[in-house]
């Protein structure tokens, strides 16, 4: 039977990757998805961008929407002090099943917790289920339409605290305008646009980094 790109993709992380080394992990996904077959990571343009925001706030709780093959999961994880926990949201199971073996392959089992499931159903259990008081830092890359309704849900849910930041994958392309329109007028947040490119091609794109003032 055929296999899947995500199947494909963990299969060139396995051939290509040293086990426990995240950063070799990241670059044999670049290579695979430059070279071989393109693919929605974040990519590594955008990839250093995530990773300047990450060092920088060094989070001690992360929140991932839409892990897909765990590209950004593993960089992000890489970048995480001692006893920091990111959680990763993922409802596609096919795509779960890849991720957790690419993040095993990095080494970084400890500090993830990869959840199946949807973000509108899993953002409200947050406290209870995972100990979280408020996210340090979300990185936002699922469904493009889901931006914005699901960071209200995190507000109204207690989650952000005075600056949490919220850093948003393809504000430009596919685009996220609702999301954009709402980050950059509310008077909650400020938002800064980081020009980049589309993850492997010369097409604009951008992560808006936006903090919440409280
Ligand atoms: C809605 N709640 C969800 N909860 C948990 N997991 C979710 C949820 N929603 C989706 N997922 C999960 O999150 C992932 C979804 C990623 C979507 N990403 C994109 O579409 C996306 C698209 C392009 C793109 C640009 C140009 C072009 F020509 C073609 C594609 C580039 C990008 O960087 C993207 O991130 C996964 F697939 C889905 O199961
Ligand atoms: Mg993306």
């Amino acid at each position: 039977t055929q296999s899947t790109r995500p199947q494909r993709l963990l299969g060139a992380v396995q051939k290509n990757a040293t086990r426990g080394d995240p950063r070799s992990v990241v670059r044999a996904i670049d290579h695979f998805c430059r070279h071989k077959e393109w693919a929605m990571n974040v990519g590594d343009e955008k990839g250093c961008i995530l990773d300047s925001v990450v060092s920088e706030v060094n989070p001690a709780a992360v929140l991932e929407l839409g892990t897909y093959c765990g590209y950004s999961t593993v960089r992000i994880a890489s970048l995480l002090p001692p006893h920091a926990k990111l959680i990763t949201l993922e409802f596609n199971p096919d795509f779960a099943a890849i991720a957790r073996q690419v993040i095993a392959w990095a080494g970084l089992e400890e500090k993830v917790q990869l959840v199946e499931g949807a973000s509108g159903d899993w953002i409200p259990k947050m406290k209870e289920q995972f100990g979280v008081k408020t996210f340090d830092l979300v990185f936002l890359d699922h469904w493009k339409d889901r931006y914005l309704p699901d960071t209200k849900l995190m507000e109204e849910c207690g989650l952000l605290r005075k600056g949490s930041v919220l850093l948003a994958d393809n504000v430009i392309c596919p685009g996220t305008p609702d999301y954009l329109e709402y980050v950059r007028s509310s008077p909650r947040y400020t938002s800064q646009y980081f020009k980049s490119h589309l993850e492997y091609t010369k097409v604009e794109d951008g992560l808006e980094k936006s903090v919440f003032l409280g």
